[in-house]
C-alpha cells in the first residue's frame, strides 16, 4: 500500500488537464506512442468533437523511482462548472490533486472552486504551471499569484508543458515524494467506495471503486450495502486504456468490478461494497446527493418511444450520477421525464447522449429552475415547483421563492463596468470584490439562478472578450415577482412552453417569444396566431401567415411510388417535430425562450 499514489487532476477548463494526463501516460509507458492520440483518457466521441472532458476517467499507470516499484491512479476530470459533481466524486478517490493552472490565462474561477473542493476533503495539493511554451506565458507573475492563493513557496510550484513534456519527468518524481500513500486497514473488513459506473451491453454493470479497507478477491461474494443485495465478484481488475483482470485489488488501490447486474437502479454511485462472509459494520460515508440546478422535460418524439426513453435514461444516469428524472405528463407533448441538470452544457450533452448511444431522438423542453410556492392557505409551507405549468393560480399564492446564488466572476480591471452592467441587468447585486493582482479582480454577486442559466455565461465571454471566467454555487431562496407567461400556438395553450418570468420581464420576454416563435415554426396550410399571456390577459401576438404548398402537388398524375418517397423524405424532415393541435412544431421552438436575445 505504501506504493500506491491516488491523484486527480483539477483545473479551470482548458487548462491542459488532458494533455498532461496524455504526457503522463507516456512518460510511464502506460500506452505506447501508436496508442496515443490527442486527449487518449476522451474516450467519449463527443468529448473529442468538443475538445472538452464530460467524465472523469481513471487511469493506472506503474513507475519506478529509487529502485521501487510504485502504483500510480490518475483521474482526469472535467473543467467545465456544469460537471464539477464528477470532480467532487473523482477527488473521494484520492489522496493527492495536480491543480493545474495554464501560465498564460493564470488563476481562473474553476482553478479556485475546484481547490477549494480537493481541501475540502485534504488533499495534498501539487500546483502545476502548465503551457510554460507559450510565448505569452507569463510565469513568474502566476507563480506569485499561485503562492497568494495557496500559501507555499514558489519553490513548490512545478514547471511543465504538456505540449512539448517539459518537466513531465520530474512531476511523476514530485508525485511520488509529496502525495502520501493511501491509509486503510487491510486486515479490516471489505470497505469499497463505488465512485463511478456504466453500462456495458454485453457484460452488464461495470461499477468502479476505490477499495478504502480490506482487499477485494475475484469470485467472492460481495454485498452492496445501500441495497443490501449480494453478488459474485466475477470479474475484478484494474483500469489501464483497457481492463486488465486482477485476482485481487489490495487496500488502496482503485479498480473495477463486474458482477452480472443489469438493472441500472441496483448500482447507486457513492455506495460501499463488502464482503458478505465478513461484512463491515458501516458503509463509508457516501456523497452528497447532487442538486439539480436546471430542469426541462424530455419527450420522445415518437410518444411510443415513453418506455425505451425510460431505460435509456436510467442507464445514462449510471454513468451520470448528476442527473435526476421523474416521470411527468403534458398535455401538449404526452408523456416524458421531468429531468434535472447542473446546468445548460449538461442539458445538452444529455440529449446528444440519447441520441447517439441510444438512438432515442426526443424534444426538450424550455429549461427552468425549480421553485417555491406558498399557498393562501398555509403560508409557511412550501411547495416545490420543478416546472412553471404546475404553478398554483396567482389568487391562491402567497407568495414564490427563487433560487439565488452567489456568482463569482474573475475578470481584467478594464472590463469591470461593463460585467458590472450585465449582472445588474440580470437582477444582481454585487457583494464585494477584490484584487488578485493590479489588473486583475475578482467580483462577488449575488443573483437569480435563472437569470444565469440561459445565456449569461455567453454574454460574459463577448462583453469581456473572452477575458472573464465564471463560477457559482447556490445561495438559498428568495421571495421574488414572478410570474407564468403562458404561450397559445392556434388558440391553443402549449404548457411545455410556459414560464415563469420576473414581472418587470414579463412583456417584453412574452414579445419577443411570439416573435421568435414566428421565425421558427414553419408557415403552414392555414394562418397561424401565436399569443402570450398572463392569466386570461394576453399580452402580445403574432401571426404565421399560411402556405400553400402541397410536396406532392409536383407529382399531379404521377406515379405513386415517386409520390411515396417524397411523403417518406417529409416524414424524414418531420424528425424532432411535434404536433400540438394542427400545427407541426419543431424542437427549436420549445427552446425559443432560450435564443429571443440573438
Ligand atoms: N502551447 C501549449 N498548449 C497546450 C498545452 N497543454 C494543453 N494545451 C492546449 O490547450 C488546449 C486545452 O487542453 P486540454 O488538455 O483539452 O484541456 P483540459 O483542461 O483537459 O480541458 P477540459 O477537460 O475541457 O477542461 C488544447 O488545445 C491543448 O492542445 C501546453 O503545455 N502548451
Amino acid at each position: 500500500m505504501k506504493n500506491i499514489r491516488n491523484f486527480c487532476i483539477i483545473a479551470h477548463i482548458d487548462h491542459g488537464k488532458s494533455t498532461l494526463a496524455d504526457r503522463l501516460l507516456q512518460q510511464t509507458k502506460t500506452i505506447s506512442d501508436r496508442e496515443l492520440q490527442e486527449q487518449t483518457l476522451d474516450d467519449m466521441d463527443l468529448e473529442r468533437e468538443r475538445g472538452i472532458t464530460i467524465k472523469s476517467h481513471a487511469i493506472q499507470m506503474e513507475h519506478e523511482y529509487k529502485g521501487e516499484k510504485y502504483i500510480l491512479n490518475l483521474i482526469d476530470t472535467p473543467g467545465h462548472v456544469d460537471f464539477s459533481y464528477e470532480v467532487s466524486r473523482s477527488i473521494a478517490a484520492c489522496e493527492g490533486a495536480l491543480l493545474i493552472v495554464d501560465a498564460a490565462q493564470s488563476i481562473q474561477a474553476q482553478t479556485i472552486s475546484n481547490l477549494y473542493l480537493a481541501l475540502e476533503h485534504d488533499l495534498e495539493i501539487i500546483p502545476v504551471l502548465n503551457k510554460i511554451d507559450l510565448p505569452s506565458a507569463n510565469p513568474e507573475e502566476v507563480t506569485d499569484e499561485i503562492v497568494n492563493l495557496l500559501g507555499c513557496k514558489p519553490e513548490d510550484v512545478l514547471r511543465v508543458s504538456g505540449k512539448t513534456g517539459v518537466g513531465v519527468a520530474e512531476l511523476l518524481e514530485e508525485i511520488i515524494e509529496r502525495i502520501p500513500s493511501p491509509t486503510g486497514d487491510p486486515e479490516a473488513p471489505l470497505q469499497a467506495l463505488i465512485f463511478d459506473s456504466v453500462f456495458n451491453p454485453f457484460r452488464g454493470i461495470e461499477a468502479y471503486f476505490k477499495v478504502v479497507n480490506g482487499s477485494i478477491k475475484k469470485g467472492q461474494k460481495v454485498k452492496f450495502m445501500a441495497t443490501n443485495k449480494t453478488y459474485d465478484a466475477d470479474e475484478i481488475g484494474t483500469l489501464k486504456l483497457k481492463q486488465f483482470p486482477k485476482t485481487t485489488i489490495q487496500c488502496g488501490d482503485v479498480g473495477y468490478i463486474i458482477s452480472g447486474i443489469k438493472e441500472a437502479k441496483e448500482v447507486k454511485v457513492g455506495d460501499t461494497i463488502t464482503s458478505t462472509e465478513k461484512p463491515a459494520l458501516n458503509p463509508i460515508e457516501g456523497f452528497e446527493e447532487v442538486k439539480p440546478m436546471v430542469y426541462a422535460g424530455i419527450y420522445p418524439v415518437d410518444t411510443e418511444e415513453y418506455e425505451l426513453l425510460r431505460s435509456a435514461l436510467e442507464k445514462l444516469q449510471l454513468n451520470d450520477a448528476s442527473l435526476v428524472f421523474e416521470p411527468e405528463s403534458s398535455a401538449a407533448l404526452g408523456f416524458g421525464f421531468r429531468c434535472g441538470f447542473l446546468g445548460m452544457l449538461h442539458m445538452e450533452i444529455i440529449q446528444e447522449r440519447l441520441d447517439r448511444e441510444f438512438k432515442m431522438t426526443v424534444i426538450t423542453t424550455v429549461p427552468n429552475v425549480s421553485y417555491n410556492a406558498y399557498l393562501n392557505k398555509n403560508p409557511d409551507k412550501a411547495v416545490p415547483v420543478h416546472n412553471p405549468s404546475e404553478l398554483p393560480e396567482p389568487t391562491m399564492l402567497d407568495r414564490v421563492e427563487e433560487p439565488y446564488i452567489k456568482a463569482s466572476i474573475i475578470t481584467k480591471s478594464d472590463f469591470i463596468g461593463s460585467v458590472m452592467t450585465l449582472c445588474i441587468e440580470k437582477r444582481g447585486e454585487l457583494t464585494n470584490q477584490s484584487y488578485l493582482t493590479t489588473d486583475r479582480v475578482e467580483l462577488f454577486f449575488e443573483m437569480p439562478l435563472a437569470e444565469v442559466v440561459f445565456d449569461f455565461y455567453d454574454r460574459l465571454k463577448t462583453i469581456s472578450k473572452g477575458y472573464a471566467s465564471f463560477d457559482y454555487a447556490p445561495h438559498g431562496m428568495k421571495a421574488s415577482k414572478l410570474v407564468k407567461v403562458d404561450i397559445l400556438i392556434n388558440g391553443e395553450p402549449v404548457d411545455a412552453l410556459s414560464a415563469l418570468i420576473h414581472q418587470d420581464n414579463a412583456y417584453t420576454i412574452g414579445k419577443k417569444m411570439c416573435e421568435k416563435l414566428k421565425e421558427l415554426i414553419p408557415r403552414q396550410q392555414f394562418d397561424i396566431p401565436i399569443q402570450a399571456a398572463i392569466g386570461a390577459k394576453i399580452i402580445a401576438r403574432e401571426t404565421i401567415k399560411a402556405l400553400r404548398k402541397d410536396v406532392t402537388a409536383k407529382c399531379y398524375g404521377g406515379d405513386i411510388s415517386r409520390k411515396r418517397k417524397l411523403l417518406e423524405k417529409q416524414k424524414e424532415g418531420k424528425k424532432r417535430m411535434r404536433q400540438i393541435g394542427r400545427v407541426e412544431v419543431p424542437q427549436s421552438a420549445f427552446l425559443a425562450v432560450l435564443k429571443i436575445n440573438d
